[in-house]
């Protein structure tokens, strides 16, 4: 069988990296693909936060609603986004047509926001649909500025709005793979002009796409665009999806937080998703069973430093795209692919902001039903567990409390829960978590994490450990949550593993199939 590459690539840029870098995105990435390199390039973009993504766009957008739907007055916050997007516009586009049609359009998408908005202010109640609604403009207005600059610096490129990509009729309660499908085949419509184009135009996709049922803030939450992106590249059955972020990809640890942490050539899904889940927020934990249901890599890449290798992530016992086997003969493929793999620790991140739950049970016995009333109450106030333990009438859990909303929600949930025993809650708690898919030797690194805790005085507060060996995680206080950190990098994974043969195996293993007649 002759497979044939599609040439495309997927690019996703996140929100402060269109804020701080769109220049060098146009010129030295999104051109330099077209033209160098010469792929057909599709481009994704969240919502432009000049700063930090609590302070961006989406924050504010989102901030509108909840004055709305108080009855509040909103007029300052969107004037904020309108000046900010205006000026932006001023800054970057040079010519004058293409800077007033920007500006212009701009002021459209503002306006549509503040006619949703007035509707919700008066009836004191914004809806999940008219929330989706206010919050797709800001991946429009980056999205707009984003094609506008491309066109003004001699990259031709073409908005497209993904809003409504769903047909207006469509109505499920369960998102499951049937709706990935689907928005898959609405994608591939969208996109088939580019596709089909002899000229090649850059698509500039709205990293929102819409309208899902319950809203997409429920059903896939915060950082969407990484799963819009990975839906985009099964579409246009992508080379590779590429994630472009301001660090030079998967680190060993938070590099702002431990200077000595390395870069990882590759990591697995799996991996990925738990260090996302567990505070290193790499990419949106959706993103990987789309793109790797169709053989897809991952490349995480830095908008600083577009001529890094990025990390791929990729699975580690699975055939790529074209390759319904791993390729034969085995000779084919270096030795160090068969080489034994990474046997210690990936990666750690830690997670402040976490309260621990414990309840007491006021039954002698772990009553029937305990577990299940406990997760009914949690449930009610969309309380999330990150982490549980559990003995015969006592459990503990660790929740994620980062906010006010969320402060407020365990507040009534502990008076639900005193009906059933003790309550007692330890708040300004941290979880550290180990993460790696081959943890062999499981109890010797457990072993190593928790004595270099008690080297350091750091007392756990409570112990769990993932049921796919993936992962150990333990709580602590959140004071000593960087020294933690520093230390067990220090003990586990300062040093590279005696052999970094499977780091590079998964690059050597792409370039050797692109070069394979399969
Ligand atoms: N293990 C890790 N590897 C890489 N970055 C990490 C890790 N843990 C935490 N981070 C942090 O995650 C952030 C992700 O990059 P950034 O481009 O800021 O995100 P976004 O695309 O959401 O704007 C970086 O600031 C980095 O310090
Ligand atoms: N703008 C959205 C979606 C998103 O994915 O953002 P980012 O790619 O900047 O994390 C958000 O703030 O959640």
């Amino acid at each position: 069988m002759t497979y044939q590459l599609s040439n495309w690539i997927v690019q996703k840029f996140g929100g402060t990296s269109v804020g701080k870098f769109p220049v060098e995105i146009v010129d030295e990435i999104i051109k330099f693909y077209t033209t160098e390199a010469g792929n057909n390039v599709a481009v994704v973009c969240s919502a432009r936060s000049s700063y930090t993504k609590a302070e961006g766009t989406t924050s504010r957008l989102l901030r509108c609603c909840d004055l709305a739907s108080q009855e509040l007055d909103f007029t300052e916050v969107i004037e904020a986004v309108r000046q900010d997007h205006v000026q932006n516009a001023e800054i970057h586009i040079q010519n004058p047509v293409l800077q007033t049609k920007l500006i212009a359009d701009t002021n459209k998408e503002l306006d549509l926001v503040v006619r949703y908005l007035e509707a919700s202010k008066v009836l004191g109640e914004v809806s999940a649909r008219t929330s989706d609604l206010v919050m797709a403009c800001g991946e429009k207005l980056s999205c707009l500025f984003i094609a506008s600059l491309c066109n003004d610096r001699g990259c031709k490129a073409q908005f497209v709005d993904l809003t409504h990509l769903l047909p207006s009729d469509y109505n499920v309660s369960v998102i499951d793979n049937s709706f990935y499908t689907l928005l898959v085949e609405c994608l591939k419509n969208k996109l088939k002009p580019f596709v089909n184009s002899k000229e090649r135009i850059v698509p500039l996709l709205t990293g929102f796409f819409g309208l899902v049922p319950n809203g997409l803030l429920n059903a896939v939450g915060r950082g969407y665009t990484d799963l819009c992106a990975a839906l985009i590249a099964v579409a246009l059955n992508a080379d590779e999806l590429q994630v472009w972020k301001e660090v030079d990809g998967i680190f060993t640890a938070d590099p702002r937080k431990v200077p000595q942490a390395r870069l990882l050539n590759s990591v697995t899904p799996e991996e990925a998703a738990e260090l996302t889940y567990y505070g290193s927020e790499v990419i949106h934990p959706f993103t990987m069973e789309q793109v790797i249901r169709a053989k897809i890599p991952i490349r995480i890449k830095n908008v600083q430093n577009p001529k890094g290798e990025g990390t791929v992530i990729y699975p580690d016992d699975m055939a790529k795209r074209g390759e319904s086997t791993p390729p034969h003969p085995p000779e084919a493929l270096s030795q160090s692919f068969f080489e034994k793999r990474r046997r210690g620790a990936t990666a750690i991140t830690t997670k402040n902001d976490i309260v621990v739950l414990n309840i007491h049970s006021n039954k002698k016995t772990l009553s029937h039903g305990f577990l299940a009333q406990i997760f009914t109450i949690l449930d009610k106030y969309k309380l999330v567990v990150d982490l549980i333990s559990t003995s015969e009438v006592h459990v503990s859990m660790a929740l994620p409390i980062p906010d006010a909303d969320s402060t407020r929600a365990l507040k009534l949930a502990v008076e639900k829960l005193k009906s059933l025993g003790t309550v007692d809650i330890i708040r300004k708690m941290a979880i550290v978590s180990l993460v790696g898919k081959q943890m062999k030797q499981f109890i010797g690194i457990a072993g190593s994490m928790f004595t270099t805790l008690a080297e350091n005085n750091i007392n756990i507060e409570m112990i769990s450990q993932g049921a796919n060996e993936i992962n150990i995680s333990c709580v602590i206080d959140e004071a000593n949550s960087l020294k933690a950190l520093k230390s067990i990098h220090g003990k586990l994974l300062d040093e590279k593993p005696p052999s970094n043969s499977f780091e590079h195996a998964i690059n050597e293993r792409l370039e050797q199939i692109k070069k394979m007649d399969l």
